[in-house]
């Protein structure tokens, strides 16, 4: 980790409660946590624990209870471009078309500095990212989930964020269609370089995505409980991976962590 880019997405003793009336649940406790500009992020841990919290707080969707979130030294309180997120089921506007779901966004933050062919080009250039420029004019109705997600992420993307946040973007799709969006997304961090935080339940796609697994200790007050790092070269080829010792490895460490040492107990009401 170079000191110019320490800390670019800080995050410093962050606690999170929420209040419902007079009860008071404290959801994060202490997270701290210093993401480096290019950086690949997984976020494990079981069910309930706050992945999605941290995540929202990152996007600024929701605000810190305590502590303090800064991405370039800017504080995050309020949701932006530059923090763009997808989710598991994908949010298209079903009466849009694929291309002008992307538009939306595209318009959004590019209408002052892009001019009306450029943001086309922008827009057919991002779809192509995700290889979805053939479905175009379709509407997300008439396309399978995992092209939703694909257009989902051209339109996360095509905001250009300086941090994409991934919110267990493939949990819903069958495994193959996963494998293609794993490789689709790895592909995209290898050409765009840009940060990504993805918050995955697949021990396999955490180790294979990443390059640090942030492994998160059971709720309330969930903490993080170590961070690993997964120092396998890229390309990442998920064939050759299967039996590479340091994918063995750090797969066995994620699964003791979540498996042993932090089991999911059902909470007893
Ligand atoms: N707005 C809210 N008000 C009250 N409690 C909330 C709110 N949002 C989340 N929580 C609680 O915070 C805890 C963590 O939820 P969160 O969705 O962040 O977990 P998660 O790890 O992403 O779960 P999963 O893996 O099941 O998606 C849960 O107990 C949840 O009920």
């Amino acid at each position: 980790m170079t000191s110019t880019s320490a800390k670019y997405l800080h995050i410093d003793r962050v606690c999170k409660s929420f209040t419902n009336g007079s009860k008071v649940t404290d959801v994060l406790s202490d997270i701290r946590l210093t993401i480096d500009k290019g950086e690949f992020v997984s976020i494990i841990g079981h069910s309930g624990c706050g992945k999605s919290t941290l995540l929202n707080l990152i996007a600024g969707l929701t605000d810190v209870t305590t502590g303090a979130l800064k991405l370039e030294g800017r504080e995050v309180n309020a949701p932006g471009p530059e923090r763009a997120v997808v989710f598991q089921n994908h949010s298209l506007l079903p009466w849009l078309t694929v291309y002008d779901n992307v538009k939306l966004a595209v318009n959004k933050v590019f209408s002052a500095t892009k001019t009306r062919a450029e943001r086309h080009d922008w827009i057919l250039h991002n779809l192509d990212l995700v290889q979805m420029t053939h479905a175009a004019d379709k509407r997300p109705g008439e396309i399978s989930g995992g092209m939703r997600q694909r257009v989902g992420i051209a339109r996360a993307l095509s905001m250009e964020p300086k941090v994409l946040l991934l919110d267990e973007p493939f949990g819903a799709l069958d495994a193959l269609t996963r494998a293609h969006l794993q490789d689709a997304v790895m592909d995209i961090h290898a050409r765009l370089g840009n940060t990504m935080i993805m918050i995955t339940h697949d021990v396999d796609e955490a180790v294979l995505l990443a390059d640090r697994i942030v492994m998160m200790t059971n709720g309330p007050a969930a903490t993080i409980g170590e961070v690993l790092d997964v120092a396998i070269p890229r390309p990442r080829d998920r064939i050759a991976l299967a039996s590479h010792p340091d994918y063995v490895r750090a797969r066995e460490a994620v699964l003791r962590f979540l498996y042993e040492r932090h089991r999911f107990v059902e909470a007893a009401e």
